[in-house]
């Protein structure tokens, strides 16, 4: 048991996505909701997502990667935020093709340089109960969900999907017409959503290019989500509205998103290193989740 007040940490990001790196490879310390929230809410740890290296618990892989929210939750997936990993990893010598697991899976991670890190993000589920939404609907390409009122509504019919973590995506002709702070939260927290979703806008301007904003489930509003690239990459493909490699383009920057013929979908981008610190356990806030 690691009885020490302090940790380093990392501050990274990805394509403007805050990610703090904590490596606990050599520990058997583990982190509360409320420390995670408390380290999150500190001026100079603030994350939208923190990603705790853990020894690895699968032969062949080099770590356990737990990943968390701002509001102290637990996700399965975070593409930002293993890309983040993975430039961690390869610096402290794992090469340039490592294995990494997560939640959601064994994740095969290729780091070039620092500005191309691709993630294997695995196979998207598109069945109801793997999203997992709360009733059946057969076509999740376009479920029946709406905001507004019922014979006009602001946003409708949704696709949803599972990345390693659920997500929900409203098609607009134009980003800039809505206002996802508002919305978001309401279709984060619906109850079609037992574990609440991540939900973006997409606007679709080819058959190669699409915006999106991100309303993350736990953190809100952030720069990037690469999760929600990935989600929207498959659910345009599958709506005939792009083809299987598509640039996504976020307010952070832009992702290469291609869904590959063996099913699984391989994430391409950034990352920048901030600076190291340490979190003081005895200085941070108390935060009730
Ligand atoms: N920023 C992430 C997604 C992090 C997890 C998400 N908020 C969730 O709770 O599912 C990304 O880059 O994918």
């Amino acid at each position: 048991m690691n009885t020490a007040t302090t940790l380093p940490f990392l501050k990274m990001n990805g394509l403007g996505n805050e990610i703090v790196v904590v490596d606990l490879r050599n520990s058997s310390r583990t982190f509360t909701p409320e420390e995670v929230a408390a380290v999150a809410a500190d001026r100079i740890s603030r994350f939208d997502q923190m990603m705790v290296l853990h020894a690895p618990r699968t032969a062949g892989t080099l770590s356990f990667v737990r990943i968390y929210n701002a509001d102290g939750s637990e996700a399965g997936a975070c593409g930002n935020g293993m890309r983040c990993v993975g430039w961690f990893l390869a610096q402290g010598g794992a090469g340039e093709r490592f294995l990494v697991e997560t939640r959601a899976g064994v994740l095969g991670t290729v780091v070039k340089n620092q500005a191309s890190i691709t993630v294997d993000m695995g196979e998207p589920k598109f069945d109801w109960q793997d999203i997992p939404l709360a009733e059946e609907f057969r076509d999740t390409r376009a479920i029946e969900l709406q905001v507004g009122p019922i014979d006009n509504p602001v946003l409708h019919s949704p696709s949803v999907v599972n990345v390693g973590n659920p997500h929900a995506i409203f098609w607009v002709e134009d980003l800039d017409l809505y206002d996802l702070g508002r919305f978001g939260p309401l279709l984060e927290n619906h109850p079609i959503f037992p574990e609440r979703a991540n939900i973006s806008l997409a606007q679709v301007t080819s058959s190669e290019s699409i915006l999106v904003r991100t309303w993350e489930r736990g953190a809100g509003l952030t720069l990037a989500c690469g999760s929600a690239a990935c989600a929207v990459a498959v659910s345009a493909a599958r709506k005939r509205l792009t083809g299987r490699r598509v640039k996504v383009t976020l307010p952070g920057g832009d992702l290469m998103i291609e869904w590959a013929a063996n099913n699984h979908i391989l994430m391409t981008g950034p990352v920048e290193f901030e600076y190291e610190g340490a979190i003081d356990f005895s200085k941070l806030a108390k935060v009730s989740v």
